[in-house]
Formats: C-alpha cells, structure tokens, sequence
C-alpha cells in the first residue's frame, strides 16, 4: 500500500482570467475546483494507475471535511488526522493567457492551519503500522507548526519498519531527510539549482547536484525538468534522461506529483490499458521513468490531473534513454 503525507493539503481553485490588473477587482471567466496538496495528487494518480494508495496528513475545519469527501469520492481512501482549529487553505491557481498565446501560471497559496505536537504524534503512531510491502510518500510544504525535521522523522519510523520512502519536498525539510534513506526523492532541476549553486540548464551540473543527493542518502533521484522532460540519476550518476512528448501546456498543478505517481507505478510493474506490451514488469527503472514522464505530461496538458487514459494516449509516444 502507498500511504501519501500531505501536512498541509488544500482545496485548489483553479481560476481562468482573461485579463489581470493589481488593485482593481477582477473577474474570472471559468472556475475549477480540486481537491489538493501533493501528497493528495500523488495518492489521486496511484488510484487511477491501479494502485492501493491512501492520502493521509493534517486537515481542518470545514475545508478540511470537503476535502476528504471529495477526495473519499474520487474513490481514494482518507485517513487524516483533524486538527482542532483552523480551516484546511484554499490555494488560488490563476491561469491567463499572454500575448504571445503562452499560458501564465500565478499561484497564490495559503498558509494553512497550524499543526500541533499531539496531532503529529497520532500521524507517527499510523506511520508506525506500515510494514514492509508498504511505501510511504512524503510531499509538499511543512504545516506551520511542523518541525524543521518532520519528514526526516517521519521517513525514520517509516524505515524501522521496513517501508520505502519517498520524500518530495525542498529546502531543509528535504536535505534532513537524506539522513532516513529515502528510496526516492524528486526535485525539480531549478529546486537542484538553487541547493547546489548552479544553473538549472546546465544538465551535467543539475546531475552532480542530483547525484550529490543520492551519495547523501537517496537511492534514487528524480529530477523533474518541465518541457525539457526528466532526468533519473543515482549514487553513480545519470541513469536515463527523458523527453517530455510534445503538447501544449494547459495546467502545470500537480504535473510533478503525477510524475511521482507515475514512478511509483511504473516501478510496481503497472501497465496501463491499451499499453499492456510497453510493460516489462516490476523494479524497470527505465519503464517507471518513462511512465512517470508521461504522467506528468499528461497532466501539464490537461485542465487537471490527468486520467489513465490520458496517460495512456502519450506513453508510446514517450521516450527514454538509458544512460549506462
Ligand atoms: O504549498 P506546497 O505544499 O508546496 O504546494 C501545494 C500545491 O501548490 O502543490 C500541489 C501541486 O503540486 C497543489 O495541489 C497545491 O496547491
């Protein structure tokens, strides 16, 4: 089973305006909701690839409860802790067409209840039931509240018990983490810039920073690159490079959580419905890049995360090198 972390899910609306002006009222030409927060994404996409996932993480108020039913309704079991105030953020997705018909993206995202040491505790103590065929998923921002080393302790408890772990996040919280030994982790190639230095196109140094992750504790790196498609490096340096398929961009919320998704299936040997021979099996590293960057792509293509089908249509015209 996949058990998703989300310290600090939100509901997602997702607004498309034909025009933006700071200090005037604007108005929107079509709205959208979704229910959110990476690790909810994450878990959303692994249902939709077949797999047993559960979202899990903190929640609050009312916002809190439309979460989980909406997400409870989506066919995705829920097993979060509520906190005792608060309200769940709502996160702000503006999409506006520019003048050279590109889409810009603005985010504005909330900042969430805040999280308290006994909710963390009984978060802990479910963590702690995950055995060895189960694969823990760490993802998005901490909660105000959380401590610094959360995900690292999460991962920890995680690992005393034999359970993969999979860390998405930035900063502090995924350097500390490094320490528990994830399985994976998944910055982006600008994330890895920014930790090492260096310039997010300059592929050869985006994978020393990636491998550099890896000899710290990671067994896998994935770095996610936007159009430019994806890398997956290891403690011995780049193991397959991928290219994202062509495609418009029409949303980029939750592209890299279905590319997490899409690994983590992949990896699990799942084939997708009418791409059943592309599926060499279970542990196909390559096979999990490839669908993952298809996933991903999916998604950047469509208004919201992407269906099995949607990510059916884009894996054969995916394409993955191995590099060694
Ligand atoms: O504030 P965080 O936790 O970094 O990111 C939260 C978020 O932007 O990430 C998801 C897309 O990846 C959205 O569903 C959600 O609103």
């Amino acid at each position: 089973m996949f058990l998703t972390v989300t310290c600090n899910p939100a509901l997602d609306w997702m607004m498309r305006l034909p025009a933006f002006a700071e200090g005037v009222t604007n108005r929107s030409a079509a709205d959208d909701l979704s229910y959110g927060g990476k690790g909810v994404n994450v878990a959303t996409m692994l249902h939709r690839f077949g797999q047993d996932a559960c979202a899990s993480g903190f929640i609050a108020g009312t916002t809190g409860t439309a979460l989980v039913e909406g997400v409870e309704a989506a066919g995705v079991p829920c097993d979060f802790v509520r906190l005792d105030a608060g309200q769940t953020r709502i996160n702000v997705k503006m999409k506006r067409p520019r003048a050279d018909g590109s889409l810009e993206e603005t985010e504005i995202n909330g900042c969430g209840p805040a999280v308290d040491p006994v909710a963390i505790a009984t978060l802990r103590r479910r963590i702690e039931r995950l055995g060895s065929d189960d694969c823990l998923v760490l993802s998005g921002s901490l909660a105000p509240g959380c401590p610094a080393d959360l995900y690292a302790d999460l991962a920890a408890a995680a690992a005393e018990h034999g359970a993969r772990c999979v860390v998405d996040t930035t900063g502090a919280a995924l350097t500390e983490a490094l320490a528990a030994r994830p399985f994976l982790v998944k910055p982006n190639n600008h994330e890895l810039a920014e930790l090492a230095g260096c310039d997010a196109a300059d592929e050869v140094a985006v994978v020393a920073a990636a491998r550099d992750l890896a000899r710290a504790g990671a067994r896998f790196v994935l770095v996610s690159c936007g159009a430019a498609g994806a890398l997956l490096v290891d403690a011995k340096g780049l193991i397959a490079r991928g290219a994202a398929p062509a495609g418009a961009l029409v949303n980029s919320v939750g592209a890299g959580d279905s590319m997490v998704a899409g690994f983590l299936a992949g990896l699990a040997g799942a084939s997708l419905p009418g791409c059943e021979s592309l599926c060499p099996g279970a542990d196909d590293a390559v096979y999990a890049l490839r669908l993952g960057l298809a996933a991903g792509s999916a998604t950047a293509f469509s208004p919201s995360l992407a269906s099995a089908g949607q990510v059916s249509d884009l894996l054969p015209v995916t394409f993955v090198k191995p590099c060694n």
